[in-house]
């Protein structure tokens, strides 16, 4: 099928390369130049890995091409919008950019007419895809569907290819059909619904993550005053198939693009609606105080970090990206810097983007260099890179051997034994 993808960013590209994978002929279309310029070079502008190796071979095959310009997709029988859904000042969504491609559409359309599939895989309040079709579906040329985006970043082009489920939600029976046909090859449960639920699946996913790591969280804390070890009591909930073991894992916050902006919009929409979502907003203010949490357990050890070396491992949201949208570590870097300490930062990938907000922080090429004179060293992140480390010639270049492991991911019992001072999030 002829297919065009509005957006290139981290949904849009792999959703387009992904699409082209299927053997769908695919125009990915976006607004900035230099975006464009560089996709149709093969060179993907984000860090996600195999995007860029994959993206080169739909190229070289010539069924991905990009284009700024949305008439080059006026053959396109379904087009996907994958424009960014920001928090606006309020809380709420900010669907400036959708409403902006959406009605790109409809000039495409009208200048152009054949029967149409317009998809909104943007992440939007339940209600949107109503709205949008009322400026749009004409019941016979052009349908709106409701088609949200599961994958994770760092794992997107995997999760696009096998995605946990595909959630299609469609007013018309054509509409149905023709997403049906879209997505033939692909191996996933289907879940077809009408556009507002398939809206509401997406939030209420996003949000019951963010409860059970925030869970986790507040559990942690009491983990540390029982001396008690988070991580066991993870694995012996996660083995109760009801519960199952994964998003279990305490650490410094949630960060990144979806969980802080998706709760804060579903929030929002609650309250329009009348609706109180409390638990939710627990969620939000658990997760808003974890790194202030975590700094309070660095200070314990450390009661005066005025000029201290803090050396912080990993910057990124998460792993395996160079997305840094609400990474907790820029949290503990404001923490640092209000307390007067020094701050010495490794992140393989993402230390450029953190470097435009924070120049005042010293960037190293390696964790063991970020270390050297350290009097404490911060796991962030838990890149590979970040955890597997030669402890020993850590030990004996730091000004203090003490961890402090954000993400319980360092070996507490083989640091301990090397002589470093080890503090988890609720393990002793
Ligand atoms: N990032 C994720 O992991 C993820 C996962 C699932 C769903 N989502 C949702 O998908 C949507 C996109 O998220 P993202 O992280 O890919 O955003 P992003 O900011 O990385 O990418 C958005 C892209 O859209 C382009 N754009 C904006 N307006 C445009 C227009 N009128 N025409 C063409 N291009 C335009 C921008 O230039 C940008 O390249 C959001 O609603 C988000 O909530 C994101
Ligand atoms: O047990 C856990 C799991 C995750 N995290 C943190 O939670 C955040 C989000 O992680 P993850 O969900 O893996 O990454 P995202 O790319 O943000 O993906 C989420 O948000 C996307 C955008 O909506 C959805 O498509 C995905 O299904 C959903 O997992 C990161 O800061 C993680 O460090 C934890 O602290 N503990």
């Amino acid at each position: 099928m002829k297919v065009a993808v509005i957006g290139t960013g981290y949904v849009g590209l792999t959703t387009a390369v992904s699409l082209a994978m299927y053997g769908h002929e695919v125009v990915g279309i976006d607004l900035v130049e230099a975006k464009i310029a560089m996709l149709k070079q093969g060179l993907s502008p984000i860090y996600e890995p195999g995007l860029e190796k994959a993206l080169v071979q739909v190229l070289q095959q010539g069924i991905l091409t990009f284009s700024t310009d949305l008439k080059d997709a006026k053959d396109s029988e379904v087009l996907f919008v994958c424009v960014g859904t920001p928090e606006a000042t309020d809380g709420t969504a900010d669907l400036s950019y959708l409403l902006a491609s959406i009605s790109d559409i409809g000039v495409l359309h009208n200048n152009n007419p054949m029967v149409r599939t317009a998809v909104i895989k943007s992440t939007v309040p339940v209600g949107t895809g109503d709205r949008v079709a009322a400026l749009l579906e004409d019941g016979q040329s052009l349908f709106v569907v409701s088609n949200p985006e599961f994958l994770r970043e760092g794992n997107a082009l995997a999760d696009a290819l096998k995605p946990s489920r595909i959630v299609i939600g469609a007013n018309h029976q054509a509409a149905r059909a023709v997403m049906e046909r879209l997505y033939e090859g692909v191996a996933a449960p289907r879940v077809i619904t009408t556009r507002a639920n398939a809206e509401l699946i997406k939030y209420a996913s996003n949000a019951f993550l963010a409860t059970r790591i925030s869970f986790m969280n507040e559990l942690s804390r009491l983990s540390t005053v029982l001396g008690t070890d988070i991580l066991t009591v993870a694995q012996g909930m996660g083995l109760d198939s009801r519960i199952g073991p994964e998003f279990l894992r305490a650490g410094v916050g949630y960060g990144g693009s979806c969980f802080p902006k998706d709760t804060i919009a579903l929030l929002q929409l609650a309250q329009e609606k009348g609706v109180s979502l409390s638990l939710l907003d627990k969620v939000r203010e658990v997760n808003r105080s974890q790194p202030v949490w975590f700094m309070q357990q660095v200070r314990k050890h450390i009661p005066e970090l005025k000029d201290k070396q803090i050396a912080l491992l990993g910057l990124a949201f998460k792993p395996d990206t160079d997305d840094i949208r609400e990474a907790p570590s820029l949290t503990i870097i404001e923490e640092l810097k209000k307390s007067g300490a020094e701050i010495r930062a490794y992140d393989p990938i993402a230390a450029p983007a953190v470097q435009k907000l924070h120049p005042e922080v010293t960037y190293f090429d390696t964790p063991e260099e970020a270390c050297k004179g350290a009097h404490a060293a911060l796991l962030i992140t838990e890149w590979k890179e970040c955890i597997q480390l030669p402890w020993s010639v850590i030990h004996a270049n730091m000004a203090q051997p003490a961890l402090f492991d954000g993400r319980n991911a360092w070996p507490m019992n083989e640091v301990r034994e090397a002589g470093f001072h080890y503090t988890g999030v609720g393990r002793s």
